[in-house]
């Protein structure tokens, strides 16, 4: 089955089109690195995804269901925007459990979940503490862990590993892996190109709100004229160049 489909997807804002006309097929079970200079249109497309902006114009399905089904669609996905949604006068506790109760996750199976979650993110000592003492790669942690929580068949993460240490970033790439192990499809936006040479089986490169380049990490490095020793850091530089305009420096 098909985790994620878009066909002809696109954005306009003020009649600026931003996401232009995108085809995508994401097979379950698929991690999908999705790189893209900014303003390339990887939140806006993230936001079509996950139903919190509407397509201007064409369709998309998350796990069969269309993305104007708003409750379908928000039953099987998770989601950590740039900004994860907390609450500042909450505890990072308070929050999960008031989230756990949005997701409908009994109490019990939900205190377990927040245990060991909190646990693998070292933030067991920090979890009575209010949101709003916390440092950016905490939130972050609390906004992860909300994506996951529910054990979501489908997970969009917009840079999953912004603003964390190094050792919680390795956490955050483990997890992936073992919840992509597990059958779960994880679409993730990142700018660190090794965090998608590591986890994804496909990427696509975005620029100026098209795919312009699609397949999997080697396959891609390969298609480089000077492929030996390309990498995928060769192949964004190579695609998201606009020759037309002049190079700074020049
Ligand atoms: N609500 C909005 N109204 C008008 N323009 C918008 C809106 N949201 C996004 N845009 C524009 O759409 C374009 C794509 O933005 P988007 O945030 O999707 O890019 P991105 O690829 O995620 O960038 P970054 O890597 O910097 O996060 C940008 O030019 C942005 O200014």
């Amino acid at each position: 089955m098909n985790a994620i489909t878009a066909t002809d997807l696109t954005k306009r804002f003020d009649g600026t089109v931003v996401v232009d006309n995108l085809d995508l097929v994401v097979p379950s079970g698929t991690v999908y690195g999705f790189l893209g200079p900014n303003g390339a249109g990887k939140t806006t497309t993230m936001r079509m995804l996950t139903t919190l902006t509407r397509p201007t114009s064409g369709s998309a399905t998350i796990m069969g269901e269309p993305v104007t089904d708003r409750d379908a669609v928000r039953s099987s996905i998770g989601y950590l925007p740039e900004d994860p949604p907390v609450f500042d006068e909450l505890t990072g506790r308070e929050q999960l459990e008031y989230y756990a109760r949005l997701r409908d996750i009994p109490e019990e199976t939900a205190n377990k979940r927040i245990d060991g979650w909190l646990d693998r993110f070292d933030l067991r000592a920090d979890a009575t503490k209010r949101i709003e003492a916390y440092s950016k790669g905490m939130r972050q942690k609390i906004g992860l862990i909300q994506a996951l929580l529910h054990e979501p068949d489908v997970v969009f993460l917009d840079e999953p590993t912004s603003g964390l240490d190094p050792r919680a970033a390795r956490t955050v790439l483990d997890v992936l892996d073992q919840v992509a192990d597990e059958g779960h499809t994880v679409f993730l936006s990142t700018h660190i190109l090794s965090v998608v040479e590591e986890l994804a089986d496909l990427v696509g490169v975005l620029y100026q709100g098209r795919i312009v380049e699609e397949g999997d990490p080697a396959e891609l490095t390969g298609t480089l004229e000077a492929a030996e020793d390309s990498t995928l850091e060769d192949v964004f530089l190579s695609v998201t160049t606009d020759h037309s305009a002049p190079v700074v420096g020049e």
